[in-house]
């Protein structure tokens, strides 16, 4: 991997998994191969409870019979795994725009690549943070937008076909940023926060969309869908329309995959709420495995606050005798330092005083 510091804001272009798995080939190409010593594709079952992900009812936390209770539960799943599924949610768009990803994508190469990324640029049709021809490749394909604020959407690159995608995108951005709003004041009352600034700040927040295709493969396991990563959202918002574990999260050492739920979204922490609750809650490590027959869709929304609110510590997490783990930042230099970080060094690690 190339270690030099460069802005990871572009990323090269890279050969279709999907027309690549369409042929059929007995062997992936070796570029998709990752024998590194330390990747271990080990998974655990999920029938095992304790390395089930924990379930959180919104129905439970709106009730407030069972507010309490429920707000518990959810602390200790941001607090212990950094990861829940959130049942009974109010987003009802998801299976409108999962049909619209599945027909995008179900598109002939040619048509796809009319919303390719361009140099410069991660949104678009194509891959993200490829940046030396060495590099190994994920076995994915995705597009990538930027839904909110309205004033970033590049429409240029927002497909027109299937035709109801546009608008279908536009509906689901609302509804999860309404989603968004809900789930950060849940977890500002789970940490004992009065609500204010926290979830407010997600209504000029701003929502990035990644819309990933997992083809099926050949040597499902010698390949990696996406890399371990932990995101560099606030939180992220995860529909999988897969019939099959595909996403997994790093729980002490281990894999545990996530089963797919009809009517969940996975929701994880990222970094920036690990900044400002100083460490409480932290980014799991998370990646995704593929399967020998079968195709996976992902929609993931990437959910940030108002670039206006500068990230760090929230100062009443560090007022009661915790010392201050993270560094403050502006929004502006938060982003900086991600798009300039080291590809082989750790990001959060970098923020930490
Ligand atoms: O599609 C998945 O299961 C994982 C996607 C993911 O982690 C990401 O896009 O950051
Ligand atoms: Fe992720």
């Amino acid at each position: 991997m190339d270690a030099k510091s460069k802005s990871l804001e572009s990323s090269l272009t890279v050969p279709s998994v999907q027309e690549l798995s369409l042929q059929n080939p007995q062997k992936v190409p070796q570029r998709y191969i990752r024998d590194d010593a330390d990747h271990d594709f080990c998974t655990f079952p999920s029938s095992d409870p304790s390395l089930t992900i924990p379930l959180i009812d919104k129905a439970k936390l709106v009730n407030t019979d069972t507010q309490q209770d429920e707000l518990h539960k959810l602390h200790l799943a941001c607090k212990h795994w950094g990861v829940f599924q959130m049942l009974n949610h109010g987003v009802s768009s998801v299976n409108n725009m999962g049909n619209e990803v599945k027909r995008f994508f179900e598109l002939p190469l040619q048509e796809k690549t009319r919303w390719a990324q361009k140099a410069g640029s991660l949104e678009g049709y194509g891959q993200a943070f490829v940046t030396s021809q060495e590099q190994k490749l994920d076995w994915n394909d995705m597009i990538f937008l930027k839904s909110l604020p309205i004033q970033n959407r590049k429409l240029d690159l927002w497909p027109q076909n299937p035709p109801e995608f546009r608008e279908t995108l536009e509906k689901y951005s609302e509804d999860i940023r309404d989603e968004a709003i809900s789930i950060v004041s849940f977890i500002t009352l789970a940490l004992g926060l009065e609500d204010t600034k926290m979830s407010e700040s997600f209504h000029e927040g701003l929502y990035d969309i990644r819309m990933n295709c997992y083809p099926p493969c050949p040597e499902p396991e010698r390949v990696l869908g996406i890399i371990p990563h932990a995101d560099n959202s606030a939180i992220t918002l995860l529909v999988d329309f897969g019939d099959f574990p595909g996403l997994q999260f790093l729980k002490d050492e281990k894999w545990v995959s996530v089963e797919p739920i009809d009517g969940a979204i996975v929701v994880n922490i990222g970094h920036i709420i690990e900044v400002m609750t100083n460490g409480i809650y932290k980014a799991p490590e998370h990646r995704a495995v593929v399967n020998k027959e079968k195709e996976r869709l992902s929609i993931v929304t990437f959910c940030y606050p108002s670039p206006s609110i500068d990230i760090g510590p929230v100062k009443k997490l560090t007022d009661e005798g915790n010392q201050q783990a993270y560094k403050n930042m502006t929004n502006a230099e938060y982003f900086n330092r991600f798009f300039n970080r080291k590809l082989d060094e750790s990001f959060i690690d970098s923020l930490r005083l």
